[in-house]
């Protein structure tokens, strides 16, 4: 069977219905993230006041504490979930979704001029393959573009160091002893005082991540547009012949409009917490677990109606666990 093409990208919904004026976004800047975060700026009338942060983590505190708005990478086209937003999601049980932007990264790598005129041995141009290989000793990133750049990573023998964000691992290639180089965007390598030594070093060239706009105040109400949302589901291992909360809420949207667009799976199964008498046997490997369900309707009030619902059924039903309701926005 083949599967139908895209349709062409709606173009993005307004950010106007936000209340909030400050955006805590990953830092430094040059990061995609600050990219991202100016982009979103072109779909408001008053621009928010943009908040550099060292960590993802960080962007979600501060949001929280300023009762504000954090930008957070979630998801790859080709290094799947961003494991620290997803672990941001879990923790923070006032964090709402409220928006979305998706960006196409291409990756460059880039080092000092120090490092280049050592690899070259002071021939002048860029490097080869050969004196690269030979020549880098260690390769700074976020872990997602260092998996997103796999093949090319292969090729050399370079030390990986994952860091918080491609801004500050430019910033060490910057500071660094030479042999050391940042994977980051080309943009980065001007605001930085670095050159690139490749470009187009990621593995696909349809490469993209997709960001979530959080809020730890009350989310605003659904709309008559097509909305998505985030449903999250914590539920015990199901004993034989028990449904299972998941089964609950999966029967009952499947019964619905909603599209289901995408299941996953909180790698965290420790820290799901039931009531009393929600937790498995200890030594069966029965363990709890949390999952994110995401769904998308013609309004977002049809898709409020069908999540209050399905949240109304999981009560209803005599299967152990909880849902939770972490994002209504419009796309
Ligand atoms: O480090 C950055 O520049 C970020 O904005 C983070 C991040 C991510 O977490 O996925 C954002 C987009 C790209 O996928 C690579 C890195």
């Amino acid at each position: 069977m083949s599967l139908p093409t895209a349709s062409p990208a709606a173009p993005a919904a307004s950010l106007d219905h936000l209340a909030a004026d400050t955006l805590f976004y990953l830092g430094p800047l040059g990061t995609y993230s600050h990219a991202v975060a100016q982009s979103l700026n072109a779909r408001r009338s008053r621009p928010f006041a943009l908040e550099p942060c060292v960590s993802i983590t960080a962007c979600a505190a501060r949001a929280a504490q300023a009762g504000q708005l954090a930008l957070l990478p979630y998801e790859n086209s080709s290094f799947g979930p961003v494991g620290e937003t997803n672990a941001v999601l879990v923790r923070q049980e006032r964090l709402y979704v409220v928006a979305e932007a998706i960006r196409a990264v291409r990756h460059s790598l880039l080092c000092s001029p120090a490092t280049l005129e050592r690899l070259t041995a002071g021939r002048g141009g860029t490097a080869t393959d050969a004196e690269m290989a030979a020549g880098l000793s260690e390769i700074f990133s976020h872990e997602q573009p260092i998996g997103q750049c796999r093949g090319f990573l292969g090729r050399l023998s370079a030390r990986r160091t994952p860091v918080e964000s491609t801004g500050m691992a430019a910033e060490k290639a910057a500071a660094g002893a030479p042999g050391c180089a940042a994977i980051a965007s080309a943009h980065c390598a001007e605001k930085m005082g670095l050159v690139v030594l490749r470009e187009g070093i990621q593995d696909r060239d349809d490469n993209e991540t997709r960001f979530l706009l959080c809020t730890s105040e009350a989310p605003p109400l659904p709309t008559a547009q097509r909305s998505r949302a985030l449903l999250a589901v914590q539920c015990r291992h199901p004993a034989p012949g028990e449904p299972g909360l998941l089964h609950v809420c999966l029967a009952h949207l499947a019964a619905s409009d909603a599209v289901l667009r995408r299941i996953s799976l909180d790698p965290d199964y420790a820290s799901v917490q039931l009531a009393p008498d929600g937790g498995a046997a200890p030594g069966h490997g029965e363990w709890n677990r949390r999952y994110f369900i995401e769904l998308e309707a013609a309004s977002g009030e049809a898709l409020a109606q069908v999540l209050a619902e399905t949240q109304r059924a999981s009560q209803e039903s005599s299967a152990a666990g909880q849902t939770r309701l972490v994002g209504l926005w419009r796309i």
